[in-house]
């Protein structure tokens, strides 16, 4: 923000500001778009940003605001600037937005970055929304490029509704400047005796045709230099009667209603309640990064607004799995050639088991997918009692999920994970930085029953894995897939709002132990593998980026659990989770290796955190006591080899 350094204070402050990209696209209905300049709904601009990209002929002023319309610039690898070596095409999405909110007089939220050179005033945060204004002009003019030649691009002139009141972007000493009434001057306009164009008279160094394809165009009475264009000042004084419709969203937006979840009608995790705010107390743009509620971001700001969460209930649950099921027309798997299959029954589980493939003709992995049987969720101290343990457990504090840094931590450009997460026993970083919370000494009780079940599946998994290889004479690694199982030393809680997902990833830090569980608690979701790029494994999608079709995919369900075996799995394949429905948990469980973790003081911390207290160990040993026996009995009758 040193550009600002010398310039004024504003005169007001902001109706909406903030420091983060994404927290203004989550609170503001009218700036959806995360990335380009202009957000638009049906073609039609809502908004526009206008950031560090400015041209000669841009122009930030107290009612009038001059752009490029966005986009047609390519980088200019010499002088490492966005440069124009093409005529502006009509054909982009910027410029359909733009000429559909200006043929249908649709207002358009500025919003002005601090990176403008032009800001007329020291902002205090890096986006700042300025006010609603409409199109009074949208024209083409030529420029001369570095390389001498000549492209058409068009220009837009935006102007503010409200003409009456003050604008905040202006110094806060002084009268205001550029402040002028409908009616007080008035831009001439010519027509063209060629084409019949109407233009106005836009540059002081005389009248031209801006029709761009008339030969006429950009022809003056003198021979200029396009470059040294300078605007007619009646041009630039000009304001015009405003007759469009009133904006389709306030400014500034009221915060999320806790009415319709009292009412009965919401839960208070749907879509809705994971946007963004915006302070009443300080107008600082929020993202909902806390599961409890949201927390204003600007430092030292005390604002927070929390709406009540209800119970969501078993026959939502059911609904929710019941319209999946329907979608993927029943029991789905997605299973390519490639992948040995084998299912059974296990103590109270259906048990199908995938071998995947590694790149050397042998299996380096497998993952078993635990389905609850219905008695295994309904038992008391089963999973339905566990998946209302969890909600009580969130409402009340006990457990705090929160979003954290995914991509650009830091930078106003941050994205956070769409989902919210709390680590608990040894440090686990996998991209995102999740702060351990606790040791399993402290840990809340429906974490140490996810652990325990998770043991118990890890465990069964793990011997399951090399008893139906071996039986059915698979070629297995024995390096990725250890016989022993590890026990787990940590364990990673993830809360999904609707809407939310886990896109393609692999877990495997270097500190990874070879076996990875999880539990799924709620709504209904899909896992997907696929290979990555670099393997020579599975096919390739249509997409340029030499992405590869998934290679296995299934529904996990309430009470579901997913064992991963072979540290491999990780090196040749990714996989991702998207819930169907308004509120899922996964509990997963590693075994993080302490001797992995290069900071001493963390290795310390997480052999300590990741102590199990011995009579959560082996608490859960199955269903109905049928995995007692455990060393002898599960294995027989199950894992029969099938397609
Ligand atoms: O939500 C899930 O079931 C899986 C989550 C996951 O892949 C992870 O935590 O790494
Ligand atoms: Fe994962």
């Amino acid at each position: 923000m040193d550009m600002h350094a010398n310039k004024p204070e504003p005169y007001d402050r902001p109706p909406v500001c903030g420091e983060k990209r994404a927290a203004m696209s989550n609170a503001l209905p009218y700036f959806r778009q995360h990335q380009s300049s202009i957000s638009s709904m049906d073609l039609v601009a809502q908004a526009m940003f206008i950031d560090s990209l400015v041209g000669d002929r841009d122009r930030f002023l107290s009612q009038v605001i001059i752009t490029t319309v966005g986009g047609g610039r390519v980088l200019d690898p010499t002088s490492k600037q966005m440069t124009r070596v093409q005529d502006q095409s009509t054909d982009s999405v910027s410029y359909k937005a733009i000429m559909n909110a200006y043929r249908s007089k649709n207002p358009v939220a500025m919003i002005a970055g601090a990176g403008n050179p032009l800001f007329p005033v020291k902002p205090e945060h890096y986006f700042n929304v300025l006010d609603y204004f409409h199109i009074t002009d949208i024209w083409c003019e030529a420029t001369m490029n570095k390389s001498g030649q000549l492209v058409k691009h068009f220009m837009v002139r935006y102007e503010k509704i409200d003409l009456e009141s003050r604008s905040w972007w202006t110094p806060k000493e002084g009268a205001e400047p550029d402040r002028h009434d409908v009616g007080e001057y008035v831009c001439d306009k010519h027509t063209c005796s060629s084409c019949g164009h109407v233009s106005k008279h836009i540059y002081v160094q005389g009248w031209t045709c801006l029709e761009k394809a008339c030969h006429k165009f950009m022809a003056f009475d003198t021979p200029i230099d396009v470059n040294d264009l300078e605007y007619n000042e009646n041009f630039l004084r000009e304001r015009t009667l405003y007759n469009g419709p009133g904006p389709k969203f306030p400014l500034v937006p009221e915060l999320p209603s806790s009415l319709p979840i009292e009412e009965g009608i919401k839960y208070g995790v749907e879509k809705e309640y994971k946007g963004g705010i915006v302070c009443p107390q300080c107008h600082f743009a929020s993202r909902r990064l806390d599961w409890t509620g949201w927390y204003c971001e600007k430092p030292g700001c005390d604002f927070k607004h929390t709406t009540p969460m209800r119970d969501v209930s078993l026959s939502l649950i059911k609904a929710e799995n019941h319209t999946l099921l329907n979608k993927k027309k029943g029991k789905f798997f997605l299973k390519h050639p490639d992948i040995q299959y084998g299912s059974g029954e296990i103590s109270g589980y259906e048990v199908h088991n995938f071998f995947l493939p590694g790149v050397s003709g042998n299996f380096i992995g497998s993952v078993f997918v635990f389905k609850a049987l219905k008695k295994t969720c309904q038992r008391p101290g089963g999973i339905n009692d566990l998946y209302s343990d969890m909600q009580k457990s969130l409402r009340s504090g006990e457990i705090n999920l929160r979003r954290n840094p995914a991509r650009n931590a830091g930078h106003h450009m941050e994205e956070v994970t769409s989902h919210f997460s709390s680590n608990i026993g040894a440090h686990y970083k996998f991209g995102v930085v999740v702060k351990t919370s606790c040791g399993f000494d402290e840990a809340p009780e429906p974490a140490l029953e996810a652990l325990a079940r998770l043991t118990w599946a890890g465990k069964t998994a793990t011997k399951n894995a090399w008893m139906d290889a071996e039986k059915r004479g698979l070629d297995v690694s024995k390096k990725s897939m250890p016989k022993g199982f590890i026990d787990f030393n940590e364990e990673l809680i993830l809360g999904y709002f609707e809407e939310s997902k886990i896109s393609y990833h692999d877990d495997g830090e270097k500190e990874l132990g070879p076996t990875v569980a999880t539990l799924s608690l709620g709504s209904p979701a899909t896992m997907y593998f696929r290979p990555k790029k670099r393997t020579t494994l599975g096919k390739a999608t249509k997409s340029k980026k030499g992405e590869r079709q998934p290679m296995l995919g299934f529904v996990l369900e309430h009470g579901d659990m997913v064992v991963m075996h072979g540290s491999d799995i990780h090196k040749y394949y990714e996989h991702m989770v998207e819930p169907e429905g308004v509120l899922r948990y996964a509990m997963t469980c590693r075994y993080i290796r302490p001797e992995a973790i290069p900071d001493e003081d963390r290795r310390r911390e997480s052999i300590e955190k990741g102590k199990v207290p011995a009579e959560w160990k082996d608490k859960y040993q199955g269903e109905d006591g049928i995995g007692d026996e455990q060393e002898s009995g599960v294995t027989e009758n199950t894992m029969p080899v099938s397609a």
